[in-house]
C-alpha cells in the first residue's frame, strides 16, 4: 500500500488551517508572494503556525524573494520547509537551514530529468502547470503524460487538482504527494472545509 500525502496550499486564515488538518492534510502552504491573492502577512502566518497541532508540516512559498528578506522572515517564523516557485537557482534555494522544494512549471519542452539534476539538493520537486506570466496557483492541470516514470526524486503533483480528478492523477503519475489550492476554495484565499474533506477522502481512497 502506498500512502500519498496531501498539502493544502494558499491558506490565509487560522480556521482554514484547522479545517485542513481536520480533513487530514499532512502539510499546509503559506504564500509569501505579495502579488498573490493568497498572500499572507508575517502576522497572519505566525497566527496560523501557532494554532497548528503537532505533526503538520508548514511550507513557506516564495517567488524570487531576495535572500536578505527571506532570512529576516525566517528568523521570525518557524517554517518547516521552503517552496521556491520563481526563477531561483539551486544556490538561492540552499543555505537556509531547512529542506526545500523547487516548483517546475511543466510544458512540452521541459526536460524533467535535467531539472532534477539541476535541483538535486531539493527534498522534492513540485510539478505545476506552466502558464506564461503566472508563477503558480493557476487552477489548471497540465499533460501528466509529460512526466517520465521512475524519477529520481519524490514528486509533488500540483496544478488544477480537485476531488474530481485527483484519483486519476494519482493513478497516472504515482506522485509522493499532491498539492491543491484553487480546487478546495470557495473564493481566492478562502478554503472550503467540505472541498478539502472531499479532496483528501479521494486521495485516501487511492491507497
Ligand atoms: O497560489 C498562488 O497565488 C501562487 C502564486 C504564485 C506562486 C505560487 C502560487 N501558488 C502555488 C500553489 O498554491 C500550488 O502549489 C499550486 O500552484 C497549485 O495551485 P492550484 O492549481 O490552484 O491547485
Amino acid at each position: 500500500m502506498t500512502i500519498v500525502r496531501s498539502k493544502i496550499c494558499g491558506i490565509t486564515r487560522v480556521e482554514d488551517a484547522l479545517a485542513a488538518v481536520h480533513a487530514g492534510a499532512d502539510a499546509i502552504g503559506l504564500v509569501f508572494y505579495p502579488k498573490s491573492p493568497r498572500a499572507v502577512s508575517l502576522v497572519q502566518a505566525q497566527a496560523i503556525v501557532r494554532a497548528l497541532p503537532p505533526f503538520v508540516t508548514t511550507v513557506g512559498l516564495f517567488v524570487n524573494k531576495p535572500r536578505a528578506e527571506l532570512n529576516a522572515l525566517l528568523a521570525q517564523i518557524p517554517l518547516d520547509v521552503l517552496q521556491f516557485h520563481g526563477d531561483e537557482t539551486p544556490e538561492d534555494c540552499s543555505g537556509h537551514g531547512r529542506p526545500w522544494f523547487k516548483a517546475v512549471r511543466v510544458q512540452a519542452e521541459t526536460d524533467l530529468l535535467a531539472q532534477m539534476q539541476v535541483y538535486q539538493e531539493a527534498q522534492a520537486i513540485l510539478l505545476d502547470t506552466f502558464v506564461a506570466g503566472q508563477p503558480g496557483g493557476t487552477g489548471q492541470i497540465f499533460d501528466w503524460s509529460l512526466i517520465p516514470k521512475h524519477l529520481p526524486k519524490p514528486i509533488i503533483l500540483a496544478g488544477g487538482l480537485t476531488a474530481d480528478n485527483v484519483r486519476q492523477a494519482i493513478a497516472e503519475v504515482q506522485p509522493y504527494a499532491v498539492d491543491v489550492s484553487g480546487g478546495v476554495e470557495h473564493s481566492k484565499g478562502i478554503k472550503d472545509p467540505e472541498k478539502m474533506r472531499a479532496f483528501i477522502a479521494q486521495v485516501r481512497q487511492t491507497m
